[in-house]
């Protein structure tokens, strides 16, 4: 293992990419390669890779991982960031587990983290029949996907909480007639404007009570700090895919 990481940074170009760039350059670590659309995975000389980017571009991305650590007596690190998988991209990503050093989170911070842990707890003590869960994410007017990868990891925390999956319960639009809300439950609720950042609220709403839990993001330096951290725990790892409750040992 070389002694200074060499990191890289997918979407380099991007609001994230910029970011990770400039909290490398304020930490005096090495940048050894910026990719963007169009550019060749030229991993030659770099340890990590930091990606926020989409979802088939890091796809690509961690391909190109395997390749290279394939020559290599340490895999590759490759921290994703970027959210809006498909459940049929997920599961590509898992075949390069034996290669890669993968950590995954659709939230790098530590508040969004230590929320995660908390809502499993809540939930589990809070019964479906009188707590109505439901997920409330903003972000700025530029984002892609819905609900943001961060709302669909504490609707997972909840359902966790609860003993289901949420697929079989998660509520993402309302529109019209639609009939009163069924028991059990977990509804999202997505705002877009402006320049928000990232703010996410779950509520647990019962007849007499709302328990909130709420976290907001002022600046994405936030995220562009603890996906570092990430990429520099990851190279004392074996390939496998991570999370950043893996990093932060919650
Ligand atoms: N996990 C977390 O903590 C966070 C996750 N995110 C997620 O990170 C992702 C990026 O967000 P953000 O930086 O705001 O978005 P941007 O659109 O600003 O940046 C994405 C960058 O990726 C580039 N890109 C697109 N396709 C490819 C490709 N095939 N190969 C290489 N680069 C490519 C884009 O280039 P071009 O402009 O040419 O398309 C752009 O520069 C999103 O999925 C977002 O949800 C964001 C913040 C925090
Ligand atoms: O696209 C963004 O900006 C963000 N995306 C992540 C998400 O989808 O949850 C994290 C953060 O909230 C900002």
């Amino acid at each position: 293992m070389s002694a200074t990481t060499r990191f890289a940074i997918n979407g380099a170009k991007g609001r994230m990419g910029q970011a990770v760039g400039r909290v490398l350059d304020e930490t005096g670590q090495t940048v050894s390669a910026r990719f963007e659309q169009g550019d060749m995975f030229d991993l030659t000389r770099s340890d990590v890779v930091i990606d926020f980017s989409t979802p088939e571009a890091s796809l690509a991305l961690c391909e190109a991982c395997a390749s290279e650590g394939l020559s290599r007596p340490r895999p590759i690190v490759q921290v994703i960031g970027s959210t809006g998988f498909t459940p049929e991209q997920q599961d590509r990503l898992a075949l390069y587990a034996d290669e890669v050093v993968m950590i995954q989170s659709g939230n790098f911070s530590l508040g969004v983290n230590l929320m995660i842990g908390l809502l499993k707890q809540a939930s589990a003590r809070l019964n479906a029949k009188d707590w109505d869960i439901e997920v409330l994410e903003g972000h700025h007017k530029r984002k892609v996907d819905a609900p943001s990868g961060t709302a669909l990891m504490l609707g997972e925390a909840t359902a966790y909480g609860r003993g289901v999956n949420l697929k079989d319960v998660k509520v993402a639009a309302r529109d019209g007639i639609i009939g009163a809300r069924k028991d059990g439950d977990i509804g999202f609720s997505v705002i877009r404007g402006g320049g928000i950042v990232g703010e996410h609220s779950v509520l647990f709403a019962s007849e007499d009570e709302i328990i909130t839990f709420s976290h907001s993001a002022r600046d994405r330096t936030l995220f562009a700090r603890g996906a570092v951290q990430a990429a520099q725990w990851g190279r004392k790892q074996k390939p496998g895919i991570y999370d950043m409750q893996d990093v932060l040992g919650f």
